[in-house]
């Protein structure tokens, strides 16, 4: 069972708001922006995501499911979208279309290779490219420790898979230095969007 989106009073007049996907190799903030962001609009909504990951992997807000559970989530079309990454399986319920009803943006943390497939599913649909060094990512991978060596490794070694041809919206927000400056940024993107 997926839990419902929370979708707060809005009624079913309300605008819907845009699907904000956040991207970039692991490591480099992705939750810690969503998070920020969040915090700093409340009409900013994250959608959370069903994952095979361990439930006491902490990080996100995530729905944790066996892999038994997510294919028949899957062959019951519950997903919006979804796809494979660092062995895992990850989904996004169509239920994110309830959570952009009264918000000011839906923020989805999504893999770089989903996105024209995205674009296609959402009808307004923006990217946030998240950046920094690689030595950067890998001293926070290690300093998070949410990983081990060999995994940080891998995930270290996809970090430069670049973003497809044709996306018609994308914003790049460098997190190298205080996340607190990669909010502003990524705020300012958001609220000209909206304008
Ligand atoms: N600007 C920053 N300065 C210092 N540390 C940061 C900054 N942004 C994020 N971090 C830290 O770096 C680590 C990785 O951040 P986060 O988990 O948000 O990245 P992510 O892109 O979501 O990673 P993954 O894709 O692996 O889930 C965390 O420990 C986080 O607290
Ligand atoms: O390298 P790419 O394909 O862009 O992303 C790989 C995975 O990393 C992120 O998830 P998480 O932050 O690890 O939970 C993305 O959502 C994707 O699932």
């Amino acid at each position: 069972m997926i839990a419902p989106a929370d979708t707060g009073c809005a009624g079913p007049g309300a605008a819907r708001g845009p699907v904000i996907a956040v991207v970039g190799p692991s490591g480099v903030g992705k939750d810690s922006l969503m998070s920020g962001l969040a915090v700093a609009d409340p009409r900013l909504r994250s959608m959370r995501r069903v994952i095979t990951r361990a439930p006491e992997a902490g990080g996100e807000d995530y729905q944790p499911v066996s892999e038994a559970e997510f294919a028949a989530l899957v062959a019951a079309d519950v997903f919006a979208l979804h796809w494979q990454a660092h062995g895992l399986h990850y989904g996004i319920p169509r239920d994110i279309e309830k959570l952009r009803l009264g918000a000011s943006g839906v923020l989805v943390n999504l893999s770089r290779a989903v996105l024209l497939q995205a674009q296609e599913v959402f009808d307004d649909f923006r990217v946030i490219s998240v950046t920094a060094s690689a030595e950067v990512l890998a001293a926070r991978l290690s300093a998070r420790g949410r990983e081990d060596a060999a995994e940080v490794q891998r995930r270290l070694a996809r970090a430069s898979l670049a973003l497809p041809e044709g996306l018609q919206q994308v914003y790049e927000v460098d997190n190298s230095g205080a996340l607190s400056a990669a909010i502003v940024q990524a705020q300012a993107i958001i609220q000209a969007e909206r304008a």
